[in-house]
């Protein structure tokens, strides 16, 4: 009954966005402005915007200026602008958060840090992995050169929330033997939805991108190969260049191997009973020896995450650990018993981490990538979880292996 309440509890604050925090001065504030009226960026900046005390959104640019009024009026944005390029040469952000289709995102990177802005992109960062490089070395080593040092943070918001570290505690790479993502979405998107435009750079292995970063993750290492990929691509009259559902298997260095698959077109039913699982199989590895006896103790570990991508909606964390004492000279097995255990990691407090950072357990994955960002731009320390450049051209490399086995063409390669 407690933990209902609480889920209900939970709910309504992330509903709601919780308490409004107060500002810092004025000379404190980053100053968002956000490149397109997209449906995605209340919810990923907007409300963590609002729950930060050092950011402020203040700008929101749209192709069309009536469009960007309407929004700018909705989410109580003061500055308005009716073309993207007049919002970065404005003066009124420090920073640009980029939420256009995918095939957009290089162009207005570049844009946006050329004209002195952090940014915050969206995933998939670009459309490939060449272009990975152009923006991540090419782009940002230029700058640098020129002794400019603006945050570049692809938004992976998973990756910062407690609950996906209290996952990455309890694994052991080295000995990961198996992994299986499934990112089983419910059909929410019509056909003409950019999710399913090639010349935007979409497809589902695009917009589902988290499954194959959430095995990189896992792994702590690049797939040195892609094994198979089926994909069921867009029926005619639509294009047929771009997959609405995949099923991928990867070979990672330590021997491991990995499913990914995921669909933007599944059933709902499925969608509520899978509800986007992580499952980690361990190989068996010895923890212990008793010399006197000649045994040693094996363990072998499953760790389970369910809903990986945000969290604080819910989740749970499952520990299967299989014991066995075997005789270290036959092998043959004297005993054998397993342990469960579920752990939830709703805030920092809660994970046992020793993360001594504030949290609430109602804070989306969007605030905790927000704290992160603002932490980079301000040069503090953050939490340690970051998407590096090298990172995220490691994860277009990983979605160009999926296109090429599958027989796709890479997003982005005009033909
Ligand atoms: N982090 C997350 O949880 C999520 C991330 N995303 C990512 O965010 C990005 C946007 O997704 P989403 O908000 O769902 O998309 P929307 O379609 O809602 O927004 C995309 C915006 O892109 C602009 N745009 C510019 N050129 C075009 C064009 N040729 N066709 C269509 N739109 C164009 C539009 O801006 P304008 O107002 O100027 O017309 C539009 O508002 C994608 O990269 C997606 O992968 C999406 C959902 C969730
Ligand atoms: O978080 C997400 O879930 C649904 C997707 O289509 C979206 O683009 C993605 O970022």
């Amino acid at each position: 009954m407690a933990s209902l309440l609480s889920l209900l509890n939970r709910w309504r604050l992330i509903a709601t966005g919780g308490p409004e925090v107060p500002k810092a001065p004025a000379n404190e504030l980053i100053r968002f402005g956000i490149l397109g009226a997209a449906n995605i960026a209340p919810m990923a900046l907007i409300t963590p915007a609002r729950q930060h005390p050092e950011v402020i959104v203040s700008a929101v640019a749209a192709r069309d200026r009536a469009k960007a009024e309407k929004y700018a009026k909705k989410h109580k944005i003061e500055h308005v602008f009716g073309s993207y390029q007049e919002l970065l040469d404005s003066d009124v952000v420090d920073a640009v958060y980029v939420p256009l289709p995918n095939g957009l995102h290089l162009e207005w990177t570049v844009k946006a840090l050329r004209a002195g802005k952090h940014v915050l992109l969206e995933k998939p960062s670009v459309s490939n992995e060449r272009e990975a490089r152009e923006l991540f070395e090419g782009e940002v080593g230029a700058l640098r050169g020129k002794g400019k040092e603006l945050v570049l943070l692809e938004a992976f918001h998973y990756r910062f929330q407690p609950a996906w570290a209290l996952f990455l505690s309890l694994l052991d790479p080295p000995n990961i033997a198996d992994v299986f993502v499934d990112m089983h979405l419910g059909n929410m998107f019509p056909p003409d939805d950019i999710r399913f435009n090639y010349g935007l750079a979409g497809g589902a292995l695009m917009d589902l991108t988290y499954s194959m970063s959430v095995a990189r993750g896992i792994f702590r290492s690049e797939p040195e190969e892609c094994t198979s990929c089926e994909v069921q691509t867009m029926p005619p009259p639509y294009d047929t260049r771009c997959d609405h559902t995949y099923d991928a298997t990867w070979k990672f260095p330590n021997g491991g191997t990995a499913r990914t698959r995921g669909t933007l077109k599944g059933s709902w039913v499925e969608h509520m009973k899978t509800r986007l699982p992580a499952v980690v199989e361990h190989r068996p590895v010895v923890i212990s020896e008793d010399k006197a006896k000649g045994e040693e103790t094996l363990r072998t570990r499953k760790v389970t995450i369910v809903n990986f991508l945000m969290g604080m909606v819910w989740h749970r964390i499952d520990v299967e650990d299989t014991f066995v004492v075997r005789r270290k000279d036959g092998g043959e097995e004297v005993r054998r018993w397993t342990e469960k255990e579920s752990k939830k990691g709703y805030a920092w407090e809660e994970t046992g981490l020793g993360v001594d950072r504030k949290s609430e357990p109602y804070w989306l994955t969007y605030k905790y990538q927000l704290d992160a960002f603002v932490d980079r731009v301000k040069g503090r320390e953050g939490t340690g979880a970051w998407v590096s450049g090298e990172d995220s051209i490691g994860q277009m490399r990983m979605i160009d292996m999926a296109y090429r086995k599958a027989g796709l063409p890479l997003r982005g390669v005009s033909e």
